[in-house]
């Protein structure tokens, strides 16, 4: 049975019974899910149970699943990767690696036969299809290659338009870690194995990484497709997430931070004048006549170019041709005109809109973002950039895909207050961002 606390559990009590039947309609992609951040709570505790305590050390299991059970308090972000020794020492057999998969995929994927503690709702499935992530893992027990088997085995149990993975590389790993993941993914899709990605993630203040750079090429090249963590943290570097960018990665996982100089020189957005940027990158987006912006100066020929013509081709008499007001006149439709440029200029570049996977309650669990109203994802949408909605880790943020799109739909301060259209077309932004949609040979 799934868990929800906090804001998702609150957006989801302030909704109507027809707004939560309303989601749960939803088709609806779950393709930002960690396996290991996703393990009920019920299975973890089972596997304590049963864990023989002579196969891996002792990393405070006892005390770390209290912590999941009474909610995870994290006053940083690096806080939140401590949970994972613990977890990881009862997911180091292929077996227990087997077992979590299958429950991991049975609560995306089947109903429960209860709602959640305090909830009336009939349940139904969270979501219509998972691109689960995972860092494979040698243990004393198995291969980095063992370990993606194990996983597959059991999302395989599903039809192709229901689950597939995403290869994980784990930050801190070194490139020939990183080398053996890429090519153990490659060479397991080439066997007709089901994934379809790779993933840069982990602790975003460990690693470098350009040390990854040619292997997510290959990989890419490879045919799979590429997301990667990025400027996840407040002291996230502005120069790594200019390399990750240069990557061209398919999607993007969390872009909290990212910042207005980079939406502007990688999006094909032309922001639209009166809407700010996203507020964590704590400026407004710069627009094509700020000195700042990279097709400044293109921006500017353009603008000249269209005063000139609109001052020849006005047929004003001399004395209108003087007023302050036909001289503002003149510089609007010269500013509008230069825009439309720019704006055919990026979409004739290759227009770059990659998917941004949001996790809301993760974000605010972990400190990033400060408040509903402060988050990103208000950006993307005014700029008709494509998001999708996604849980993180289930366990520790103690939420579920129907808790987070009731964080879209919920009045405020529950919810964004989003409408029932709005709602619709981020649920249909997840399906088209599908990695798996082309590769499994299903247009599901
Ligand atoms: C808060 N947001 C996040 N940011 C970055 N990395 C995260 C993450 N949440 C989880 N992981 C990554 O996923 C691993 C657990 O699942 P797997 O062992 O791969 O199945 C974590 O160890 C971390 O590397």
């Amino acid at each position: 049975m799934s868990t929800i606390s906090g804001p998702p559990a609150a957006a989801l009590h302030s909704l109507s019974p027809s707004d939560v039947h309303f989601l749960q309609s939803l088709p609806k992609a779950e393709l930002h899910a960690h396996l290991n951040g996703s393990i009920p709570l019920q299975t973890l505790v089972e596997l304590a149970q049963n864990w023989p305590s002579s196969t891996e050390p002792h990393h405070d299991i006892a005390s770390v699943i209290e912590r999941l059970r009474s909610g995870v308090e994290l006053d940083d972000i690096s806080d939140f990767f401590l949970l994972f020794p613990a977890i990881y020492a009862l997911t180091a057999t292929p077996s227990a690696v087997r077992r979590a998969t299958r429950d991991v995929l049975d609560a995306f994927l089947k109903p429960p036969s209860n709602p959640p503690p305090g909830f009336t709702y009939t349940p139904t499935p969270d979501c219509s299809y998972i691109e689960l992530r995972t860092t494979p893992r040698a243990t004393m027990h198995m291969s980095r290659y063992t370990y993606l088997t194990a996983v597959l085995d059991e999302v395989e149990r599903f039809p192709p338009d229901k689950a597939a993975i995403i290869v994980s590389i784990d930050r801190r790993m070194s490139e020939a870690e990183a080398a053996e993941c890429v090519e153990a993914a490659i060479a397991l899709r080439d066997a007709g194995r089901r994934v379809v990605g790779l993933d840069l993630s982990g602790d975003p203040h460990k690693g470098d990484v350009s040390t990854f750079e040619k292997h997510f090429k290959r990989g890419k090249e490879a045919g799979l497709g590429v997301t990667v963590h990025i400027a996840e943290a407040k002291d996230s570097s502005a120069a790594e997430s200019r390399i990750l960018l240069g990557w061209r990665p398919d999607r993007l996982g969390h872009a909290t931070f990212l910042s207005r100089e980079h939406i502007a020189l990688f999006f094909a957005d032309v922001p639209k004048p009166g809407i700010g940027g996203p507020s964590n990158s704590n400026a407004s987006v710069i627009q094509p006549w700020d000195p700042k912006h990279p097709l400044h100066t293109t921006f500017f020929a353009a603008y000249r170019k269209h005063l000139e013509r609109i001052q020849k081709e006005s047929t004003e008499p001399e004395e209108t041709r003087q007023t302050l007001s036909f001289h503002f006149d003149v510089d609007k439709g010269a500013r509008r005109a230069a825009l439309r440029d720019i704006e055919a200029l990026i979409v004739e570049r290759g227009a770059y809109k990659p998917c941004i996977e949001m996790c809301i309650s993760s974000n605010l669990l972990c400190r990033t973002v400060r408040s509903l109203d402060a988050h990103h994802i208000q950006y993307y949408l005014a700029n008709n950039h494509p998001v999708t909605i996604c849980t993180d880790d289930t366990l520790p943020f103690r939420t579920t895909l129907l808790g987070e799109y009731a964080l879209l739909l919920a009045k405020p301060p529950f919810g964004l207050g989003l409408d029932h259209d709005q709602v619709r077309r981020i649920a249909q932004m997840s399906m088209e961002s599908r990695f798996g949609k082309g590769r499994l040979g299903t247009s599901v």
